[in-house]
């Protein structure tokens, strides 16, 4: 079964990174959870990434505020495909910060990269590279998808004169 690595760089992520765990147990994908941070647990940082390939698991999300290099250095240290998601800290420059530390790679050493506080998208992102090698996980995609077309319509039905 595919597993999903949600890392972040301290429990004051939680509140945004909660959207991406929601939306992943939604769609009954596994995940594991850790704080892990490249400045404050530097060899944690360093096992975490080295292993997580062999731990079975397929995708990692790390989110991450201010000086945010936990999502590309993780990536410098994994094989496996990385979305980073930008937090919006308590003591942010407006979460510019960390919105460039992340997307702001060098060649050869990609993140993928969300929108600021966007770990709802990092979820359905690290679901569909899953889905696209297991039917299960794809269908359900597809079923999310149709909702969110639906919602659209209702909303439409109501505001339409
Ligand atoms: N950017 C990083 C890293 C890292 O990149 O390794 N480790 C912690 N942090 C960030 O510091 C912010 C403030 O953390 P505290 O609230 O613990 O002071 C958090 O958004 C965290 O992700």
């Amino acid at each position: 079964m595919s597993k999903v690595g949600i890392i972040m760089g301290s429990t004051s992520d939680m509140p945004v990174m909660e959207k991406a765990i929601d939306i992943l147990q939604g769609f009954d994908i596994e995940i594991e959870v850790d704080i892990v941070s490249a400045h404050r647990t530097p060899e944690k940082l360093f096992d975490y990434a080295k292993n997580a390939h062999t731990r079975g698991i397929n995708v990692i999300i790390a989110g991450a505020g201010g000086a945010a290099h936990l999502p590309g250095m993780v990536a410098s240290l994994s094989p496996l495909p990385v979305i980073g998601v930008p937090v919006k800290s308590s003591n942010s420059i407006d979460g510019w910060d960390s919105v460039l530390s992340i997307l702001q790679m060098p060649g050869g050493v990609p993140v993928a990269t969300v929108a600021l506080d966007g770990a709802l998208n990092a979820g359905i992102l690290a679901a569909q590279i899953i889905g696209s090698n297991d039917s299960c996980v794809l269908d359900k995609v597809l079923i999310y998808k149709e909702g969110l077309k639906q919602k659209v319509i209702e909303g439409a039905k109501k505001v339409k004169k």
